[in-house]
Order: structure tokens, then sequence, then C-alpha cells
């Protein structure tokens, strides 16, 4: 029981934001947050980005297209719809691929037919871990985007204390930036609330649903990826990406983070985890808690 206790603790102390503090810099010379080796991103910035309007775009079309009341929108939306159902169509006749312009599709079904892979959350192949993430349907390839780290992102100074306290899913970036990925009690109803004031008119800045069953953007599952053991090895690793201002406004309600408060003007953090190596169907995806690439 007490021996179970300590592991408990042992692996949930390092997102205990008191224990990081009072431990930072003795951790500093002992864990390696960013292993030498890892400094450099994985996948470029751009990379990330591609990913993302790619699939943003893709779930853009396909939410609307499942929408009856199309005329009844605004006027800016229209047309932004209209401007991506055109380049869809130019796409699509151009690779013969049109698998979008007569169906409508679950968000997970979108995610295979743009990126040729599905991920779930499941209970872990490793015992007593919980829930896992898995690649259901399809495979990914070495150096792609394969999920996000959904939350609230908050800088170093401001308060997460009452958050923290129990809550496994505090991820810390290498400047000391925090987001929490916690779907159940004070965290969500933070996330909730900062979602609902920095709504612009029709345009919602954040994604929500992933603290619900159902998601919108069937990437936002990755604070559920467990930690690697000693017969797991890692198989993602997580990058941060900080989200350019001229990103689509349309496609930002696919974001699954927003900043806790707006004191400062400086992009949205976000974190994606990219694959290390091939990802097959039916695999489990497994990080390392301490190696974070920015
Ligand atoms: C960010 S959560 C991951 C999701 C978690 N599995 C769940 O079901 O909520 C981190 C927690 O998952 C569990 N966990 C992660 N990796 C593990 C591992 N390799 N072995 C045992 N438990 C693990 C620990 O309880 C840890 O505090």
């Amino acid at each position: 029981m007490l021996r179970a206790l300590l592991r408990r603790w042992a692996s949930y102390r390092y997102r205990f934001v008191p224990w990081i503090a009072l431990h930072l810099r003795r951790k500093r010379r002992t864990i390696r947050y960013v292993p030498e080796k890892c400094k450099d991103k994985i996948i470029s910035d751009e990379d990330v980005l591609e990913t993302l309007l790619k699939i943003f775009k893709a779930l853009f079309i396909n939410d609307f297209g499942r929408q009856m009341d199309f005329f009844t929108l605004l006027p800016e939306v229209k047309s932004k719809y209209l401007e991506l159902l055109a380049i869809e169509f130019k796409r699509s006749k151009t690779t013969g691929y049109n698998h979008q312009s007569q169906n409508i599709f679950n968000p997970e079904e979108v995610l295979f037919n743009t990126l040729g892979f599905s991920i779930t959350r499941d209970r872990s192949s490793l015992i007593s871990a919980g829930t896992g993430v898995f690649v259901t349907k399809g495979f990914v390839p070495k150096g792609a985007v394969v999920s996000m780290y959904p939350g609230t992102v908050y800088q170093k100074y401001e308060p997460i204390f009452f958050q923290s306290i129990g809550n496994p899913f505090i991820f810390r970036c290498i400047d000391g930036v925090l987001i929490d990925g916690n779907d159940k009690g004070i965290s969500k109803a933070v996330y909730r609330s900062c979602s609902t004031r920095d709504q612009v008119g029709p345009f919602q800045m954040s994604d929500i649903t992933w603290l619900t069953p159902v998601v919108q953007n069937p990437l936002a599952v990755g604070q559920y990826v467990n930690n690697c053991s000693h017969n797991k090895a890692a198989n993602v690793c997580y990058q941060e990406f900080d989200v350019p201002e001229y990103f689509p406004i349309e496609l930002k309600q696919y974001l699954p983070n927003i900043t806790y408060s707006h004191d400062i003007p400086i992009p949205l953090r976000c974190v994606v985890l990219v694959t290390l190596r091939e990802i097959k169907q039916g695999e489990e995806l497994f990080s390392n808690y301490y190696t974070i690439v920015n």
C-alpha cells in the first residue's frame, strides 16, 4: 500500500507546481528537461503549421458542410467557407481524390482522410497506468505531428497553485510556461471561462470540446499519452509551437489551448507531439515526460 502510494507520488510530483518550484535548481542539474542531443526541433515550425492548417481546414469544411443553416451564416464566415471549398475542389481535381465533396464524416474519419491515421484514448497497455492514446487506423510516419497537448496556458508568474493540487496533467515548457491539460474540476472551469472571454463575434478563439466526450479536434488528446517505461520506449516527443499572428481566425476554433491572461501580448503557446519513428495501427503512444524541444 505504502509502496503503491510512493510510486504514485514519484510519477506525479514532477507535475505538482510547488514541488517543481522547490526542486527546480537541483532538478536542472539532475533531470534533463532538454537533453543536449534534443535541442533542435524534430520538425520545423513550418511543418507543424502546415499540418495543423491541413487538418483544421478539412475539419472546418466538414463541420460547415454539416450545418443546414449555411445561408444564415454571417457574410464573412460564409465567404471564408466558400474560399476553402474552392481550394479543396481545385485540389481534388488535381489529385483526383474527392472524399469530402459528398459525404460528412466524424472528426476521426476526417483525420484519417487527411493525415492517414486516427488516434483515440483507450485503456493503456501498461498495467495501472489508466488511459493511454493509441493509433487506431492507418499509420503515422516518422517526424509527423500525431497529437496536441490541450489546456490553459499559464506564464510562470500566473496563479496555478489550486489547479495544480492532485493534478497530473500540468505540462512544463522549457521557458517555465505551464499548460494545464486537466479536463475536470477547477482546470475545466478556468479553460471554459477563458474561452468565453476570448470569443470574437461569431468566432471561437479555441476549441473547448476536448473537455467533453465528443471532440471536434481529434488530435487534442495528447495529455493522455503515458510516460515511457523500461520495456516501452518513447515513440513521440513534445515540441513547443507558438501560433503565428497570421493564423486564420476561422480555424482558431480548433486550437485546444487558451492563454490564462492577456496581461502582455504574446503568441499562443501550443505543444504538439511528434513521432520519433513510424507508428503502426494498434500501437500506444509513449513520450518521455522530461524531454521537450522548443
Ligand atoms: C498525464 S497523465 C496520463 C494519463 C493517465 N494515464 C490517465 O489515465 O489519466 C499522467 C499520469 O499517468 C500515469 N502514468 C503515466 N505513465 C505511466 C507509466 N509509465 N506507468 C504507470 N503510470 C503512468 C501516472 O499516474 C501519471 O501521474
